[in-house]
């Protein structure tokens, strides 16, 4: 009895001090509460509040263009449940559980739900330690982000226009598309004005296509943006995976003169060993990845060199827990990242990507359009556009909120992207 009162208060004082000697950033943050957001202020925007019952909330994007519903349900049903009562600070082991745990590994929907999770837990856990984001995955690595913006026009010369105005603008590197003669519409050449195109709303509309009324076209514009504005500004050009490889062999070839700094999405990349063909060919570089969504998907392509940028981004390849694993590999290849980074992508994943950015030792570009005023309003954030570059911004987080109450004035609109077919017969384009 005697010796059990000595232990009793002296257990009770270790405790209480060993308490006290834990920093708030190694204790348990429970999960408390999540939602999804689905907004339209402009695009369709899917959102992951996550809050814990250390009063701090964490947001990730979850926006895959013309599927947004199915990843708010996916959240919503079958992961969100899982999550209420997790210690937040626990990334991977979540991340881990998500993957592994669905029986279902990859696919956009299952890897854009897991990248909301981890983001707006890389967002918790940079909150809970007072510091920007980038400063836990290993501090800066350079001292801004280079961006490329999209200039568009319906033909050559209005593109020529718009490729000034950003020149103009201070920007480093732009990527330029033009409507092509002979074809009435063309993926990708809206009415530009620094803005992206809006998605068509209601159910996707059609565009013919014809792979030699391009070809014939795009190297012709290449050479007029260079004759305006010389070999200073990187150039970039999106093919939007409308090519057969031999074809994107024989645009890169055409294209070497004009030294673009990348060609994108040459060809679709189910199969990654198509773009050896397109290698074997041109010492264009290559650029690929905006809808991968796992390390798999661009394995082969990283490992046998076939590419020399990698365009997957947080939002739909599993976060930044998953996207820094690609980045890792494509280092040891002298592959370099290129996040996607179109205004179908949320803020909030942009705000994260630019943290992702500016510590990545393999960085290359990142893509810039600006948002609508309207989503600007409804994501306020940290991150700053000056000359050319983004900066993450200083505060603690990736540095984007949402606004629930603005957001709840936009509600969802159904929207896509178009499809192509053949011009000649309507054979939908391109396998
Ligand atoms: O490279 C681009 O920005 C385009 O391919 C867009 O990503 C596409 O409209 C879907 O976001
Ligand atoms: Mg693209």
């Amino acid at each position: 009895m005697v010796e059990c009162r000595a232990v009793f208060p002296c257990f009770l004082v270790s405790l209480v001090s060993f308490v006290s000697l834990v920093p708030p950033i190694a204790r348990a943050m429970k999960i408390t509460n999540a939602r999804v957001i689905v907004c339209c202020p402009g695009r369709n925007f899917v959102t992951l509040k996550i809050e814990t019952d250390q009063g701090l909330a964490g947001i990730g994007d979850a926006t895959l263009n013309g599927r947004e519903l199915s990843v708010a349900s996916y959240l919503s049903e079958h992961v969100i449940p899982c999550l209420i009562g997790r210690d937040a600070h626990q990334i991977e082991d979540i991340w881990q559980y998500l993957y592994k745990g669905a029986y279902w590994r990859r696919g956009p929907v299952t890897m854009s739900a897991i990248a909301a999770v981890d983001t707006a837990l890389w967002d918790l856990k940079a909150k809970a330690a007072g510091l920007p984001l980038y400063q836990l995955l290993g501090g800066k690595s350079r001292t801004g982000v280079m961006v490329y913006g999209h200039a568009n026009g319906s033909d050559i010369e209005q593109t020529v226009d718009e490729v000034l105005r950003y020149v103009e603008a201070g920007y480093q590197a732009i990527r330029a598309q033009s409507g092509v003669p002979g074809l009435d519409k063309v993926y990708g050449v809206g009415k530009g004005r620094l803005f992206y195109e809006p998605a068509d709303a209601d159910l996707p509309s059609e565009h013919d296509w014809s792979s030699e009324k391009y070809l014939r076209h795009t190297p012709r514009l290449f050479e007029r943006i260079r004759e305006k504005i010389g070999f200073e500004p990187h150039l970039l050009h999106d093919v939007h995976h409308r090519l057969t490889p031999i074809e994107a062999a024989r645009l890169g070839k055409a294209l070497e003169p004009c030294q673009l700094f990348w060609m994108e999405d040459a060809t679709p990349a189910e199969n990654q060993q198509a773009f050896r063909l397109i290698r074997q060919h041109t010492t264009t570089p290559l650029a690929v990845g905006e809808v991968f969504n796992t390390i798999w998907d661009c394995k082969e392509l990283i490992e046998n060199q076939l590419i020399d940028y990698i365009r997957s981004t947080v939002v739909h390849a599993g976060g930044i827990t998953h996207l820094r694993r690609i980045a890792d590999l494509a280092a040891l290849y002298q592959v370099r990242t290129g996040c996607h980074g179109a205004t179908d992508l949320s803020p909030v994943c942009m705000g994260a990507a630019l943290h992702f950015d500016i510590w990545v030792p393999n960085f290359g570009i990142q893509e810039y359009m600006h948002h609508t005023e309207e989503t600007d309003a409804v994501f306020p954030h940290s991150y700053r556009f000056e000359r050319g570059m983004l900066y993450p911004g200083d505060s603690a987080g990736h540095g984007v909120e949402i606004d629930e109450a603005l957001a709840a004035k936009y509600p969802y609109q159904r929207a896509y992207l178009p499809v192509n077919r053949q011009q000649h017969d309507g054979t939908l384009w391109s396998w």
